[in-house]
């Protein structure tokens, strides 16, 4: 199975986790576009979605999907979300595609996190993906230079503003062997948003994507 192939089965699969009559956490990525299109065949039984990002919700509207702003909702029993590296904890590095702010809200609301991911995705270790950190644009170089105080290497990715109009460094050669603590260390730099570490908030199923199967991984 192709790459894609793989990413359109854990789309698939993540729907037995959705309950009837609900709203659907719905995070970002190329994973999860094939739920969203999964997740459009059943969505008379569903109440609507919560998206993590305008290109989730711009292909959830096209599906007629009802999207509902967070602060309108008080309960969201799954959130499904993709992963650039998930390791056997389900300690996850997110943000490939810029979107680890509204994702890292979303899950922190959701009763349950279900990553979907293709097996590439699994590593013993995180850290070869290079670590996404939204910053306040003001506080770019400064949060550089305290980046490169921790052994990180951060690069500045050029011409791409996420949708909360802040810029992202992708921190490269950082030793992750304390992902919980890192995260937190990360996130005590004044003028970081958030950090693509779900370390704290890990996921509680990761859905891999194996050639002719998924595999369910629970924490
Ligand atoms: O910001 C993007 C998200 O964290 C994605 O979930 C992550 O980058 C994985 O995306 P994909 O499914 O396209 O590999």
């Amino acid at each position: 199975m192709t790459q894609d192939e793989l990413k359109a089965l854990v789309g698939k699969a993540a729907i037995e986790y959705v309950e009837d009559g609900s709203i659907v956490g719905v995070g970002t990525g190329s994973t999860v576009n094939y739920f969203i299109d999964e997740l459009a065949k059943i969505k008379q039984t569903i109440k609507g979605a919560v998206s993590s990002s305008e290109a989730s919700t711009e292909r959830l509207k096209s599906h007629g999907i009802e999207v509902f702003e967070l602060n309108e909702v008080d309960r969201i029993p799954v959130y499904v979300d993709g992963a650039d590296e998930s390791n056997h904890l389900l300690e996850l590095i997110k943000g490939g595609g810029g979107a680890l702010t509204r994702e890292k809200i979303i899950a922190a609301v959701a009763e349950r996190f279900i990553c979907i991911a293709d097996e590439s995705k699994l590593v013993r270790r995180l850290g070869e993906f290079p670590l996404p950190v939204e910053v306040i644009p003001m506080a770019r170089s400064y949060v550089a230079r305290e980046i490169v105080k921790l052994g990180g290497d951060p690069v500045y990715r050029t011409g791409f503003v996420t949708d909360n109009g802040n810029v992202i460094l992708d921190v490269h050669s950082l030793e992750i062997n304390e992902p919980i603590k890192l995260e937190r260390i990360l996130n005590n730099i004044v003028g970081v948003v958030t950090n693509g570490l779900f370390a704290e908030r890990a996921a509680d199923v990761l859905l891999l994507g194996k050639q002719d199967t998924v595999e369910t991984i629970t924490r």
